[in-house]
């Protein structure tokens, strides 16, 4: 058992106490985002809060989609991330770039400027099978960041390892559950949780359209460092499983896998 100084054991204790507060943090952040695209419970929305007029409210909310997606890309590139190990102790790094999630996902709330002229308004029973595919969506995204690893996806299992004096490794390549299906189920939930809901405004479109080409980029790069980590086997992988959207063969597989 190594023996450890007092400021070495507080070091990994702060690590660790910054990582839950991170991990907290991010957990609030993403639940407010049920009823910011919702457009309930939450005081502001994507239809609710200060008004600006068209022009200037189109140029602040296409810059805060612009800034969110711009900080996920850029901290989630390998470049960045050595860079930022030269100031951060490894062990904070993704639990930081969780932080910083939050803290953009915070700041388009609160800077957001609602367009709530309606596009498309769908009720009764349509509105209904929407709202249903809306939840379908966010039960996806929560389930999608259990399939890998929760922990390590939010930093969480980085700071804990530290904690315990264990060495930092990563984690190899899995298809687990729904990977099977689709490459990227947790960026399909997001997708069907941003057009789902059934009252469509003009700054709602702005969201889901600006939020799907960030999604869209991210996942070109996200690939990109798999092919660059694991090679052929990630080839053979996207050669046989849709990116977003399961096709026949991939669900019958699927489910012939569980039987
Ligand atoms: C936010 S998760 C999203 C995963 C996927 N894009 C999705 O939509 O479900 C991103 C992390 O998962 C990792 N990742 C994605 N697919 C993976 C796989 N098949 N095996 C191991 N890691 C993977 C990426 O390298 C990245 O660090």
């Amino acid at each position: 058992m190594p023996i450890h100084t007092n400021q070495e054991m507080t070091m990994r204790w702060i690590t660790m106490l910054y990582a839950a507060g991170a991990y907290l943090l991010f957990w609030l952040c993403s639940v407010y985002l049920i009823g910011f695209t919702a457009d309930f419970l939450v005081p502001r929305t994507l239809n609710r809060g200060p008004v600006s007029e068209t022009g200037l409210a189109l140029l602040i909310n296409a810059g805060l989609i612009l800034l969110f997606g711009a900080q996920h890309s850029f901290m989630a590139r390998q470049g960045f991330k050595r860079w930022c190990r030269r100031w951060l102790p490894e062990p904070m790094e993704r639990s930081t770039y969780v932080l910083l999630s939050s803290l953009m996902l915070g700041l388009l709330y609160w800077g957001w400027r609602p367009l709530p002229q309606t596009l498309w308004l769908v009720e009764g029973g349509g509105a209904v099978a929407l709202w249903v595919l809306f939840g379908l969506g966010w039960a996806l995204v929560v389930h999608a960041t259990f399939l890998i690893s929760h922990g390590e996806l939010l930093g969480l299992s980085q700071a804990y390892r530290h904690l315990r004096g264990r060495a930092f490794c990563e984690v190899g390549f899995r298809t687990p559950g729904l990977h099977r299906i689709v490459r990227h189920p947790l960026m399909l939930g997001l997708l069907l949780a941003f057009w789902a809901p059934p009252h469509m405004t003009v700054g709602h479109l702005l969201f889901a359209a600006g939020m799907t080409l960030y999604i869209v980029i991210g996942i070109h790069f996200e690939e990109r460092s798999l092919v660059r980590a694991f090679g052929d086997r990630y080839l053979a992988y996207r050669a046989s499983t849709p990116m977003l959207l399961p096709s026949l063969k991939t669900l019958h597989r699927w489910r012939a896998s569980r039987s």
